[in-house]
């Protein structure tokens, strides 16, 4: 009998740790845990390193920063990297966990020793942005905005504490002072040449999340109408089982992909106004972390979802 590789959470008891190892039993692996009162015990988390195949960073930044330096102490010995941070996003030498970016992005996560998993937000705003942009549909120099909305989980543990025993708030901006950790990545991997404004807010609902950016038809490229951009986003997610173009729908729920790894993306457009507005919607602990992350591991380990 074939071993079955051997994977590590480091951080598994936290929100995005606990939603891979339920996720897990989806995939032929074992799974080596440590006792949750050494969780922060380097001397600890550096032996299960050393005894996995893959290692699963589910940590604050901080700490993953000092997880991928204990895993570099381990030399030849050292396992292949997941993380989930936003340490690693845009740094040199990690590949973008993002198998639908491009028709090369799967193969490189494949074979790469480090990966980091994309953040929720990005997730929607990259899948919506880099086809048109590709496709030379819209410039790279486009003045891009981005709305999004997520569930209160989207900000862990702490915040997860904060909605659940004090009720509140109904629905908060945040990030105003925009420079939100997210915009780089999306800066760098939608391929924009030109600093989005991104303004994300949280809503009194556990678990979901809606980007929105809206364009007016006549800055884009070749005088190009909602079905072109809905054309262009089918075309490149055909054959992709996470990513589905949808038709329009005049009210988007945020909650109604909670508890699924899937997005859905729609273009509403309207011919009249010459205005659009792009979607995706999914679940942030789904498709915007966890669900990601199992399609990362498949990919890294050679291994098909059950
Ligand atoms: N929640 C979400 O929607 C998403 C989160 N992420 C990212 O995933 C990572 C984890 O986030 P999330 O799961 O939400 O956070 P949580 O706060 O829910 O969990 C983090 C876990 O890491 C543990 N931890 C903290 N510091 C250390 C350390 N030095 N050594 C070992 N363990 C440590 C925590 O223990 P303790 O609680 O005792 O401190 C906790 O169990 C973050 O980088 C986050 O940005 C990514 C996508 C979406
Ligand atoms: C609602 C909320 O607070 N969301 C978090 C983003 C979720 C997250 O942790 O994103 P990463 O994938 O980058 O880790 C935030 O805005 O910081």
């Amino acid at each position: 009998m074939t071993q079955q590789p051997v994977i590590f959470i480091d951080g598994e008891a936290g929100t995005t740790g606990l939603g891979i190892r339920e996720r897990l039993s989806a995939l032929p692996v074992t799974l080596h845990s440590i006792d949750p009162a050494h969780r922060k015990d380097p001397a600890v988390r550096k032996d299960a390193m050393a005894a996995a195949d893959l290692v699963v960073l589910c940590l604050p930044d901080e700490a993953s920063r000092e997880a991928v330096e204990m895993a570099n102490t381990l030399g030849q010995a050292a396992p292949r990297l997941l993380d989930a941070s936003t340490a690693f996003r845009t740094a040199p030498g990690w590949v973008y966990g993002f198998p639908e970016l491009s028709p090369a992005q799967a193969e490189a996560i494949q074979g790469a020793p480090r990966v980091s998993n994309p953040g929720c937000y990005p997730t929607g705003a990259i899948a919506l942005l880099r086809p048109l942009i590709d496709a030379g549909i819209m410039d790279a120099h486009y003045p891009v905005c981005i709305n999004a909305v997520s569930g209160y989980s989207g900000g862990g543990r702490m915040m997860i504490e904060a909605h659940e025993r004090d009720g509140g708030p109904a629905f908060e901006l945040y990030g105003l002072a925009l420079e939100h950790k997210h915009v780089s990545e999306i800066h760098l991997h939608a391929g924009l040449a030109r600093r989005p404004v991104f303004v994300p807010s949280v809503g009194h609902f556990a678990q979901g999340m809606i980007v929105s950016i809206p364009l007016h038809l006549d800055d884009l490229n070749g005088g190009v109408t909602g079905e072109d951009l809905h054309t262009a986003l089918a075309g490149r997610y055909t054959a992709q089982d996470h990513v589905h173009v949808l038709p329009a729908d005049p009210k988007l729920s945020a909650e109604a992909l909670a508890g699924s790894d899937k997005m859905e993306l729609r273009v509403h457009g309207n011919p009249h106004t010459r205005q659009a507005v792009l979607t995706a919607r999914l679940d942030n602990l789904g498709k915007g972390a966890s669900g990601a992350a199992l399609q990362n591991i498949a990919l890294m380990l050679g291994l098909t979802q059950a």
